[in-house]
């Protein structure tokens, strides 16, 4: 499979704080990768540099086949993005805004048809600053899919969403990589990772410090598990017999009875204290 970001030795720094310090990736055409890290460990900062809308010191950048530091407006043109930031062309409808920005591309998507994949059918007649914060959201996303883009970076993109909004938001995203579009998300819900991505990356002060399946990742998948009741907790790597001794103890149901294993945010939150 051909690689859409290939990093090597990424470096950035502001003043005196090393934003990005010695980072490496390597992205497969068509996966869902999602960075996770800590507020302020370099994520966006290196999300636009790949993006090119942000030099950077030093390091190797290669994005579908180009160096973001130079970029042309073919290449652009490949690239779909959603900021943070939710977009300012408030006065407009859904459909005229959407409409607009596709002038922007050689081979958009039908305004109408993006709208529907973003769920905001009702509201397309709707000006964008009636709508409430969820659904600007979802117009930012729609301006990242008219494109067409062949690599689409998402940016926190269900911040502000409510569970449904989210769950749709998920479907849409399978929707795309289904088709073939590779996905680069940043995200603080380890959910929505866990759900979206075929691998994970997480990054603390500027590095990656774990890069992997996110149901396998920090040994996730032969962790031992706990095994709880109401009169104890136990960590087992047997955790079948554990129960069947329990269930001969008690002479049949172990009250309060659970079996777990590590969460991807337990496993997160040891990666970044404790970074190896
Ligand atoms: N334009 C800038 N000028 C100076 N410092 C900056 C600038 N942008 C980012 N930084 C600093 O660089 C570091 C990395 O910031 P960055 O925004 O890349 O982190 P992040 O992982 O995306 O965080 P968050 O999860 O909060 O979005 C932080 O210490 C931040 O304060």
């Amino acid at each position: 499979m051909k690689q859409a970001i290939h990093v090597r030795g990424l470096t950035k720094r502001y003043g005196d704080v090393q934003a990005v310090a010695g980072l490496d990736l390597d992205i497969e055409q068509g996966e869902v990768f999602a960075i996770l890290g800590p507020n302020g460990a370099g994520k966006s900062t290196t999300v636009e540099i790949l993006e090119g809308y942000r030099s950077r010191d030093s390091g190797e950048v290669s994005v579908l086949g180009a160096d973001p530091a130079r970029p042309t407006r073919e290449w652009r043109s490949r690239i779909g993005i959603v900021l943070q930031t939710a977009n300012d062309a408030a006065e407009l409808t859904v459909r005229e805004t959407v409409r607009h920005f596709a002038r922007y591309y050689p081979s958009p998507r039908d305004a109408d048809e993006v709208i529907a994949q973003v769920g905001l059918t009702e509201s397309a007649g709707k000006r964008v600053r009636q709508l409430s914060g969820g659904q600007r959201r979802r117009v930012d996303v729609a301006l990242g899919l008219v494109g067409r883009p062949e690599l689409l970076f998402l940016d926190e993109p269900t911040t502000g969403f409510d569970p449904e909004a989210r769950r749709q938001f998920w479907d849409l995203i399978e929707n795309l990589a289904h088709d073939g579009t590779t996905i680069v998300l940043t995200t603080h819900y380890l959910e929505e990772a866990e759900t979206l991505a075929d691998r994970v990356a997480v990054v603390a002060r500027g590095q990656v410090v774990a890069l992997g399946d996110p149901a396998t990742l920090g040994g996730r998948a032969t962790a031992k598990a706990r095994v709880a009741w109401s009169e104890g907790t136990v960590e087992t790597d047997t955790p079948t017999a554990t129960v069947a001794e329990l269930g001969r103890r008690y002479g049949g149901e172990v009250p309060g009875l659970s079996v777990t294993r590590p969460t991807l945010e337990d496993v997160y939150l040891r990666l970044i204290e404790h970074p190896s």
